[in-house]
C-alpha cells in the first residue's frame, strides 16, 4: 500500500528560519509560492526579468534572477518549464547549491532522464502537486487543498522526507492527502497520463466525437455544446464520486449506451496505442523526441498547436463561451 501523509504528520517548523526559493512563476510556481507565503514560510522567487517578475512583485513577493535566490536559499523548488530547466539548472542553478541544501521538483523528467545530475551532498526531492497551478492556489485560498505525490531521490541531510512534507503542508497539499512514490513512478505515470488520457486521449476524443457529427450534417454549435461543454459536467461528478455517481445522475438511457457501446469506441486498437505511448516513455524515446524538438527550435510542436488552435471546435467554442455571462473575464 502506498504511504499516505496528512496534515497531522507534516510540521512546518521543519522550515523554520529556512528561505525557500521557488524558482519560476508560472502555473506552479505562483500557486505554490503565495501558498507557501500565506502559510507563514520565507519564500523568495527566481526568474528572469519579463512578465513573470512583474507578477510576482505585484503580489508582494521578493523577486531575484535565479543565481541570486539559489545562493540565498535552503530549499531551491524548480518550477521551470521541464525544457529549460537542464540549462538553468547548469548555468544558474549548480553553482548555488551546496552541502545539506534540498533541490525540489514537480516533476521528475530531467533527474528521472538524465538532464540534470545533482551533487550527492544535496537532498533531492519531489513534491509533486497533482492538479493545474491556479487550482493549487484556488483551492488553498478556499480552505482546502490539491493532492500531491512526495518522492526522495536523495536525503543527504536525513530529514529530506520531513522537508518535503513540511513543503507539501506549506502548499495545502496535506489538507487533501499526500502519496509517496519514486521519481521514475511519478514521471512515468504522469506523461502517460497527460498524453494518454487527460490532454491527448481527450482532445482527441472531443475532436472526433465533434467531427463525426459535423460531417453527419449537425450544426457545429450543437456538435459542441454536447462533446465539449457537457463534459466539463460530467467529469465534475467522476470527479465527486467516481462512475458509479455520474451513472446514478444521467438518465438510464444514457447510462445503458455508456456500458454498450463506450468500449466499442475505446476498443482494443486504443488498448494497444496506449501501450505503445507508455513503452515510448518507459524507454525514453519520448524524452528523446521532446528534448531534440526543443534544440531544433519546436516546429512540430508550432505546427500542431497552430492547427488545433484553427480546427472549428475551436472557433465555435469562443463564439458559444462567447454568449454566456459565466465566461466573461
Ligand atoms: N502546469 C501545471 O499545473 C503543472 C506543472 N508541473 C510541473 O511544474 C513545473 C513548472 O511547470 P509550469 O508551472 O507549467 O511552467 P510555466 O510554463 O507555467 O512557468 C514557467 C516559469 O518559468 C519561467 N522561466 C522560463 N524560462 C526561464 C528561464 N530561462 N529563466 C528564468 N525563468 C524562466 C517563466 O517566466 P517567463 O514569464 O519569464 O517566461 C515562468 O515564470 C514543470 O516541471 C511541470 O512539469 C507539475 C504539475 C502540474
Ligand atoms: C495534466 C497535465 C500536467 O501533468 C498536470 C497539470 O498535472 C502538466 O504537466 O501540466
Ligand atoms: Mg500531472
Ligand atoms: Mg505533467
Amino acid at each position: 500500500m502506498v504511504e499516505k501523509y496528512y496534515d497531522a504528520d507534516a510540521d512546518l517548523g521543519v522550515l523554520a528560519g529556512k528561505r525557500i526559493a521557488v524558482i519560476g512563476y508560472g502555473s506552479q510556481g505562483r500557486g505554490q509560492a503565495l501558498n507557501l507565503r500565506d502559510s507563514g514560510l520565507d519564500v523568495i522567487v527566481g526568474v528572469r526579468p519579463g512578465k513573470s517578475w512583474e507578477k510576482a512583485i505585484k503580489d508582494g513577493i521578493e523577486v531575484f534572477q535565479v543565481a541570486d535566490a539559489v545562493k540565498q536559499a535552503d530549499v531551491v523548488q524548480v518550477l521551470l518549464p521541464d525544457e529549460d530547466q537542464a540549462r538553468t539548472y547548469l548555468e544558474a542553478i549548480r553553482p548555488g547549491l551546496s552541502a545539506g541544501k534540498t533541490l525540489m521538483f514537480s516533476h521528475g523528467f530531467n533527474i528521472h532522464y538524465g538532464q540534470i545530475v545533482p551533487p550527492p551532498d544535496v537532498n533531492v526531492v519531489m513534491v509533486a502537486p497533482k492538479g493545474p497551478g491556479h487550482l493549487v492556489r484556488r483551492l488553498y485560498e478556499e480552505g482546502a487543498g490539491v493532492p500531491a505525490l512526495i518522492a526522495i531521490e536523495q536525503d543527504a541531510s536525513g530529514d529530506a522526507r520531513a522537508v518535503a512534507l513540511a513543503y507539501a503542508k506549506g502548499i495545502g497539499a496535506t489538507r487533501a492527502a499526500v502519496f509517496e512514490t519514486s521519481f521514475r513512478e511519478e514521471t512515468e505515470t504522469d506523461l502517460f497520463g497527460e498524453q494518454a488520457v487527460l490532454c491527448g486521449g481527450c482532445s482527441a476524443l472531443i475532436k472526433a466525437g465533434f467531427e463525426t457529427l459535423v460531417a453527419n450534417g449537425y450544426a457545429p454549435e450543437m456538435a459542441y455544446l454536447e462533446v465539449c461543454h457537457e463534459l466539463k459536467l460530467i467529469v465534475d461528478l467522476i470527479y465527486e464520486g467516481g462512475l458509479t455517481t455520474m451513472r446514478e445522475v444521467v438518465s438510464n438511457t444514457a447510462r445503458y449506451g455508456d456500458l454498450t457501446r463506450g468500449p466499442r469506441v475505446i476498443g482494443p486498437e486504443t488498448y494497444a496505442a496506449m501501450q505503445e505511448v507508455l513503452e515510448e516513455i518507459q524507454d525514453g524515446r519520448f524524452a528523446k523526441e521532446w528534448i531534440l524538438e526543443n534544440q531544433v527550435n519546436r516546429p512540430v510542436f508550432s505546427a500542431l498547436t497552430r492547427a488545433d488552435e484553427e480546427h472549428d471546435l475551436e472557433v465555435v467554442g469562443a463564439e458559444i463561451r462567447a454568449l454566456m455571462p459565466q465566461f466573461k473575464k
